[in-house]
């Protein structure tokens, strides 16, 4: 693990990582503020498993704290940050000076400052109300953490629910080419979210703190029983916030999780958030409350029958089978079609950018009608992408980074709505990590080339020895695996599925009833809850 405090130091060891590798690799960052703590480590541990370089910046960053608060009390614990960091095989850490950030040590006076500065309407409440300036802050570091660090991913807490939409919508705004990770709140065994300023908390304040999600959690259950209004949500959380004389509200309140404006009704999905002072503490929580219908993401290796099961498990639970295949074949027949040479990159994502691929699953399926319609740019190509044309550039166009990127942020459109079944490498880790059931299918590679040996045979395209397909499936998954885009993971909520000896309608049948067990579905799809009520926190 390298230490640098300067940009040119961290910029330099960067680069040099980045020539080091011909496969595409990835940088994660953390930016953080020390302190750390399991919160901030399982931010870590995320950008670890994602990315080839993780560097976590440590700043207590001046112009994010107003006159009156805890700048110069705020919790240091260096030298543990760093034995912390270094468990967590980070590759680099960022200490940087005032003055290797902000050209002077001295912010006393904002006029002489450039700063970022985020849509009032997103800072007009929540903490913005109380903090002026303090997201000016946030804005104006992270955007020079993300020039300095050029990171492809960049890691946030939901806990700070505010800063992540903020910073999420900076990123699109400014055109920063960094996707913005937000990460579950991380909580004590009591509820309490962990907090570097839960130190400032009395041994008495400390048994007190968890009133807070306990606040929260009584107006989760009014919501898992259907109430969607803002004000009798907001009173469950004042009601409970009172009980205890010693915890003073400064903020009880109900936004768009994305805009921060505030709420009347939950449509779709709400922020329920709080903040409250517990002596000189001032702790923060929030809830996600969402009402969208499931997501189930299917992944595993090559060979292990998630492709068979997935549309399959879409039509008997009436959920709509996100194809990734189809999509990427939509993308390739555009590319065909409009004469563009599938290896330039540059015009194949101009032509990507620009292009809305629909998926729909026929009202009736009569016996010859395909299980998806697939439109582009309002084109039926649902026939037209199985041509073997299309299927010979495919994956050419699939292994296309602006490609890739376009379409998860498609299929993160469907997913907004729920309803959805998607199979792939990287479903439940990455495109959907919030998906209500995670199934990750596996078989042994003897079972998978046995399979592929047969299939090989049927297709009459050739009589391949197990030996040779054992080889060929080993190095699959090694190479699946090691990506820098889409790696072959198993989310650690997945529940895994051994298909060796199992037939394809047991696999489908084993997954239908976690879905119903899981998600409390009735026996027939026209049952399925157009609104189920789910939280995230
Ligand atoms: N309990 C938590 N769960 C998940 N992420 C967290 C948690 N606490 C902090 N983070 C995230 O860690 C990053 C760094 O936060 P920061 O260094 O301010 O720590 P903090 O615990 O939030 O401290 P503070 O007391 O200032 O809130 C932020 O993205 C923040 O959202
Ligand atoms: C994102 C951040 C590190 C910027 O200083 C800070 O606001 C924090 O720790 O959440
Ligand atoms: N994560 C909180 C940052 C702040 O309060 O400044």
């Amino acid at each position: 693990m390298r230490l640098f405090q300067t940009v040119a130091g961290l910029r330099t060891y960067l680069a040099t990582c980045r020539a080091s590798k011909t496969i595409d690799c990835q940088i994660g960052l953390v930016p953080t503020m020390g302190a750390l703590h399991s919160g901030h480590l399982s931010l870590v541990k995320r950008a670890r498993e994602e990315n080839t370089w993780v560097v976590v910046s440590i700043f207590v960053n001046p112009l994010q704290f107003g006159e009156n608060e805890d700048l110069d009390n705020y919790p240091r614990s260096l030298e543990r940050d760093l034995e912390e960091c270094k468990a967590a095989e980070v590759d680099a850490i960022f200490l940087p000076s005032v003055g290797a950030l902000y050209g002077t040590e001295d912010l006393s006076d904002k006029s002489r400052l450039f700063q970022v500065i985020p849509p009032p309407e997103m800072m007009a409440r929540l903490c913005g109300a109380y903090r002026p300036g303090h997201f000016e802050g946030v804005a104006t570091v992270v955007s020079k953490l993300f020039h300095i660090v050029q990171p492809d991913r960049a890691y946030f807490g939901q806990k700070d629910a505010q800063q992540l939409a903020i910073l999420r919508q900076m990123a699109a705004d400014l055109r920063f080419p960094v996707e913005v990770v937000g990460c579950p709140t991380v909580r004590e065994a009591d509820g309490l979210a962990l907090s570097s300023r839960n130190r400032y908390l009395s041994l008495e304040e400390r048994a007190i703190a968890p009133q807070l999600y306990r606040g929260l959690q009584a107006a989760k259950g009014l919501f898992e029983q259907g109430e969607m209004a803002r004000e009798p949500l907001l009173e469950a959380v004042s009601l409970t916030l009172k009980k205890d004389a010693r915890i003073e509200a400064q903020y009880i309140d109900l936004v768009h999780p994305a805009t921060m404006e505030p709420l009347e009704v939950i449509e779709t999905e709400g922020l329920l958030a709080i903040a409250a002072y517990l002596g000189k503490a001032r702790l923060i929580d929030n809830l996600l409350l969402k009402t969208r219908r499931p997501i189930i993401a299917i992944d595993g290796p090559a060979g292990s029958g998630k492709t068979t099961v997935t549309p399959k498990v879409a039509e008997i639970l009436g959920l709509l089978y996100l194809d990734t295949g189809a999509m990427y074949r939509a993308v390739t027949w555009l590319a065909l079609d409009k004469k563009i040479l599938i290896n330039d990159e540059a015009a194949i994502a101009e032509l990507v950018s620009q292009c809305t691929i629909r998926l729909e699953k026929p009202e009736i399926l009569a016996n010859n009608t395909p299980s998806l319609r697939v439109w582009i740019n309002d084109q039926d190509v649902t026939t037209a992408i199985r041509s073997p044309n299309v299927t010979a550039y495919v994956s050419a166009i699939a292994a296309q980074k602006a490609v890739r990127a376009t379409l998860v942020e498609q299929q993160r459109t469907y997913g907004r709505n729920g309803g959805v079944v998607m199979d792939g490498r990287d479903i439940g880790t990455y495109v959907f990590p919030d998906a209500e059931l995670k199934i990750f299918l596996t078989a042994s590679v003897q079972e998978r080339a046995r399979r592929r040996q047969i299939d090989l045979k049927e297709k009459g395209q050739g009589d391949f020895s197990l030996e040779q397909l054992e080889a060929d499936i080993y190095e699959r998954d090694k190479k699946d695996s090691s990506r820098a885009i889409a790696p072959l993971r198993q989310a650690s909520d997945a529940i895994e599925i051994n298909t060796d000896h199992l037939a394809i309608d047991t696999v489908i049948d084993q997954i239908v009833s976690l879905y119903r067990e899981k998600i409390g579905i009735s026996l027939t799809t026209d049952d399925v809850s157009p609104d189920h009520h789910e939280t995230a926190d």
